[in-house]
């Protein structure tokens, strides 16, 4: 039901409010989740480990070392049929950093495991200005979901690390 979205991205939020501020880039907290069981199957929030790693990239590499996959991009081996990310801020499709973008690591698991991506905005054109993630999700069969409600404190949040 609508209202677990809304739980799932309030519970990455507050896992968002954990990341040190920096001001190239966003603050931002993903959930990864069992959809046909409701279980949280791991948890991530930008430069929760170590490097310049983002939220998305933190919930898979967590879950691979849990797993004893050296390569996040293995974890369709381990996940359940139905699963689905929830993240504050839509995958990135760019990263000017260089690294590989969140949304490559999603394909890169696949589409008969991540089912549906759920995401509280929509990316600001402040670093990259035309995020192409949702059609290429929905290319790949992936369904793509906004929930709204929480935009103003996930956009606060992901920016506080920017010159006012
Ligand atoms: N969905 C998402 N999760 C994150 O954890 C995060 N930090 C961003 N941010 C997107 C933004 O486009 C990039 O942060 C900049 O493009 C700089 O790139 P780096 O982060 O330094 O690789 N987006
Ligand atoms: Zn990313």
């Amino acid at each position: 039901p609508a209202g677990d979205h809304e739980a799932y991205l309030r519970h990455a939020l507050s896992l968002a409010q954990k990341s040190p501020p920096k001001p190239s880039n966003y603050r931002v907290g993903a959930v990864l989740v069992n959809a046909a069981t409701n279980e949280v199957l791991s948890t991530g929030y930008t430069l929760e480990l170590p490097g310049n790693t983002h939220a998305e990239q933190c919930c898979f590499e967590k879950l691979a070392q849990k797993h004893s996959l050296d390569d996040a991009g293995n974890l369709a081996d381990v996940l359940p049929d139905d699963v689905a990310l929830y993240t504050t801020m839509e995958p990135c499709s760019f990263r000017l950093s260089g690294n590989l973008p969140c949304v490559d690591r999603i394909l890169k698991i696949g589409a008969a495991k991540i089912r549906t991506v759920y995401v509280g905005v929509y990316e600001p054109e402040k670093f990259v200005s035309d995020n192409s993630g949702r059609q290429k999700l929905q290319d790949a069969g992936i369904s793509y979901v906004h929930v709204p409600g929480l935009e103003k404190d996930i956009l606060e949040v992901a920016t506080a690390g920017h010159e006012k």
